[in-house]
């Protein structure tokens, strides 16, 4: 768990040894105390190295160990030691330093990094703060601001930035270790009160109690009700204005409160889903180990209205050759100079080349013939896409990953519009393509374990989080979010202003609510998919009410704002008013709130009183309970696919885990009897009916989240 040797006759070289990020567990803190003291005692070395086997310095403390009875030496104590040794103490940083990982090297009085190590206290995306001493060391290091940016975001920088920033104070291009070494030796003998951190006193900016207010305030708005990233302030306030000792308290104290807190257990919760879901299988076997991706160096891209030019870019980005292909000469051009400026936009920030060569474009599909992939991107109509599907099949070379990007229409069906079923695949980005990080892989009954493997294989190199799904109406995603939708617009029926559903649902922590995000995106959007469910015209020759379609209740609400042309911003009205068309900021439209009371008076509902809980159960707990049917039918492979799905492509809040994770969390009694006591007030309403999963869990006791899937897999008849 940590080796010990000498090298170069007067350095001790203490090696991490833990794969696969040699993270800081009970055996390695134990170890670094044993090595720590062999080479202390050893009178022949004159200086210490620590560094990480297999090109990793440390990726901080094992998170594994957080949910379970900790045991070996605090960290906290094992960087003291490091700190109070009486030789220098140089940490050679490769691969990264995160977390725990910097900490410790905080502790060392040196710091080397090689150039292309990554450096970060990354504690507050898994919902804690660095409690090692990291939020008392690195302000007295680089200076409060430098430090709260740093803490607060929990970015990593790369080692010239850190040298830059002062956190490390060599960087070198050769082997770290042997630079290590160097430096160890070269500074063997020299006193060392200078170079422990802990003693220095922390730069105060004249300006400090301003500093922090402007920084709590920032990080409160960012923060959307997250705990981390205050406590994560109130530590860096404690190294500013007290002595070393009383912060270490500070910092323990605070951590203490966020390590039991329901939030720290999502995000870490997240952070293994996250892993989980690029481990995939699916009913059939297939599984993510024994199925080899294709090779893809071209892919084609076919439609380049929004998603097409994401998509485009996203692709050109990775280094892939790029053929794009769209019939209608006017978007061509426009395509051709949106996907060029997002590209140069995007090559600017990070300082790199625009990658405008990789593409070429065409108005003719014959131009796609040696692709090795094809995604599909042209208007979401089944009639158009499966003339597209008929032409693919017959223009590319044999072998082609035929992908569609289709929102919700059936994969199946595309499918079957080709000589090789077992190479299509449903490749559903999210808006806008190139930046958001969600890609749901959509697989069929016909679908080969090969094409699932080289649709996620592309997902990972373009930096997306892919998650493997069923094929079904909307997959995941869309099939739950279309009933949040809906329970939004009946709770505006029973008497709920778009204002006040949206505060509740901001309140919970979503960036927007539902009618805000409706308006940004579009209504017509919408509108368009429920004309093709015809679901979006009242059939008035069969005599029934506007508010039932196909024997269920329906809200027409959505569909007579647009009928009015109110398409929310690009219109400049919607479920708000803007300035103009292409406003963002959105105000109360009284015209909104008197069309919703003639509304409800043409339709004799009586507006009544809503809480923001009535609020929450209705639009969470339905897309929760149709999360359950999904997991019934095998749509999703487990809770955690749901949950990255619902955090990475729909901005649920991470510090809520996702909707799986939160009715976890409320517990699953409580959500099976708000469930049944809305099916009863709501009949209409079939999918209120509480999902039979959700009762056989209930039924075994409510388990946790991770052993979900021993109930789903159990039959039936055992109920
Ligand atoms: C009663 C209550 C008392 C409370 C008292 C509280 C006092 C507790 C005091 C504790 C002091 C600790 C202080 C410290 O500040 C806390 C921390 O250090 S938290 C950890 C911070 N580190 C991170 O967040 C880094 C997380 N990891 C990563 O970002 C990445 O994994 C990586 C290191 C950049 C590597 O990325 P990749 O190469 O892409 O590889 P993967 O991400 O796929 O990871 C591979 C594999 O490793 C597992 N893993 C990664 N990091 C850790 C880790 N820190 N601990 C455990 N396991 C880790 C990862 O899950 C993968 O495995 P798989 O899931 O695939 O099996
Ligand atoms: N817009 C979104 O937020 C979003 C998100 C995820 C998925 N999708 C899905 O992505 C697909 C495209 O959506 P969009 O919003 O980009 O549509 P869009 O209307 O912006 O663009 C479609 C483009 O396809 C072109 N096109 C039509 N027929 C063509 C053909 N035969 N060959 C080449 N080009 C053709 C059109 O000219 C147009 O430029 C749809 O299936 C949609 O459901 C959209």
């Amino acid at each position: 768990m940590a080796q010990y040797s000498r090298v170069s006759g007067t350095v001790g070289l203490i090696t991490l040894q833990n794969p696969p990020v040699n993270a800081l567990c009970a055996a390695v803190r134990q170890g670094i105390v044993e090595m720590l003291k062999k080479a202390l005692s050893d009178s022949k070395v004159k200086s210490v190295v620590i560094c990480g086997q297999n090109g990793i310095f440390c990726g901080g403390a094992d998170i594994k160990e957080f949910g379970m009875n900790m045991s070996g030496p605090p960290l906290v104590q094992v960087i003291h030691a490091i700190e109070d040794a009486n030789k220098p103490m140089v940490a050679a940083i490769e691969g990264v330093a995160l977390g725990g990982g910097l900490e410790l090297a905080l502790g060392c009085h040196y710091r080397i990094a090689h150039s292309k190590a990554r450096l970060g206290l990354p504690e507050v995306i898994l919902g804690l703060l660095p409690a090692a001493g990291g939020t008392q060391r690195l302000p007295r290091l680089i200076g409060v601001p430098a430090a709260l940016d740093l803490i607060t975001t929990g970015r990593h920088v790369i080692a010239a930035e850190a040298l830059q920033l002062g956190i490390v104070d060599q960087v070198t291009d050769h082997k770290t270790v042997d630079a290590a070494v160097k430096l160890a030796q070269s500074v063997a003998g020299k006193p060392l009160d200078a170079r422990r951190i802990s003693t220095y006193p922390c730069a105060r900016p004249s300006d400090l109690d301003a500093l922090f207010e402007g920084e709590m305030q920032k990080v409160r708005q960012r923060a959307r009700g997250a705990i981390a990233p205050v406590a994560c302030v109130q530590a860096v306030q404690a190294a500013a204005t007290l002595p070393y000792t009383q912060g270490i308290e500070r910092e323990k104290e605070l951590m203490v409160t966020l390590f039991t807190s329901g939030q720290a257990r999502a995000l870490q919760y997240l952070f293994f889903s996250q892993r989980a879901v690029s481990k995939w299988s699916t009913p059939s076997g297939a599984r993510w180990d024994t199925s080899k991706p294709g090779p893809i160096h071209k892919v084609a891209v076919i439609g380049l209205g929004t998603m097409g030019r994401g998509i485009t870019v996203a692709l050109a980005q990775t280094g892939l050759s790029v053929v794009a292909v769209e019939t209608q000469e006017k978007q061509l051009m426009g395509a051709k100079k949106a996907v060029s400026n997002m590209l140069e936009q995007g090559a600017k920030r990070r300082g790199v080349a625009p990658t405008l060569d990789k593409i070429s474009y065409s108005p003719n599909i014959q131009a796609i013939a040696d692709a090795d992939l094809v995604i599909e991107a042209v208007f979401e109509d089944m009639a158009l896409k499966k003339q597209v599907f008929q032409q693919l099949a017959a223009v590319c070379k044999p072998g082609t990953f035929l992908c569609t990007n289709t929102s919700s229409l059936d994969v199946d069906q595309l499918a079957s519009q080709t000589r090789s079923p077992e190479l299509v695949v449903g490749m559903h980005f999210f808006a806008p393509a190139h930046v958001m990080k969600l890609l749901e892989v959509v697989y069929g009954p016909r679908t080969s374990p090969q094409a699932v493997a080289t649709a996620m294989e592309l997902g990972k190199k373009m930096g997306k989080v892919s998650v493997a799904v069923g094929n079904c109406q909307g997959f995941v995603g869309n099939r739950m979010l279309k009933l949040y939708l809906e329970q939004a617009f009946f709770l505006l029926e029973e008497g709920a202003t778009p204002e006040l559903v949206d505060r509740a649902l901001e309140e919970f922590g979503f960036a927007m609510g539902v009618f805000r995000m409706s308006d940004l995106s579009g209504l017509d959007v919408g509108w368009k998919v429920r004309k093709g469910l015809m679901l979006g015209e009242t059939d008035v020759s069969s005599g029934q009410s506007a508010r039932i379609r196909q024997g269920c209740r329906y809200s027409p609400l959505g569909d007579l704002l647009c009928e009015q042309g109110r398409f929310g911003q690009k219109t400049g009205q919607g479920w708000y008013q803007y300035d103009k068309p292409g406003g963002r900021v959105a105000s109360s439209d009284p015209w909104l709130h008197s069309f919703l009371e003639s509304y409800r008076a043409k339709h004799g509902l009586v507006a009544r009183h809503i809480d923001h809980q009535e609020v929450l159960e209705r639009c969470l707990y339905a897309m929760i309970n149709e999360g359950f049917r999904i997991l019934e039918e095998g749509i999703a492979a487990g809770p955690e696919d749901i949950d990255v799905i619902y955090v990475f492509g729909y901005s649920w809040p991470r510090h809520r885990g996702g909707p799986m994770f939160y009715a976890d969390m409320v517990g699953l009694a409580k959500v099976l009897e708000r469930l049944e006591h809305y099916q009863q007030a709501h009949p209409d309403v079939p999918y209120l009916q509480p999902c039979s999963l959700l009762r056989r869990l209930v039924a075994s006791g409510s388990p946790p989240i991770q052993r979900w899937r021993e109930v789903i897999k159990k039959p039936h008849s055992q109920l």
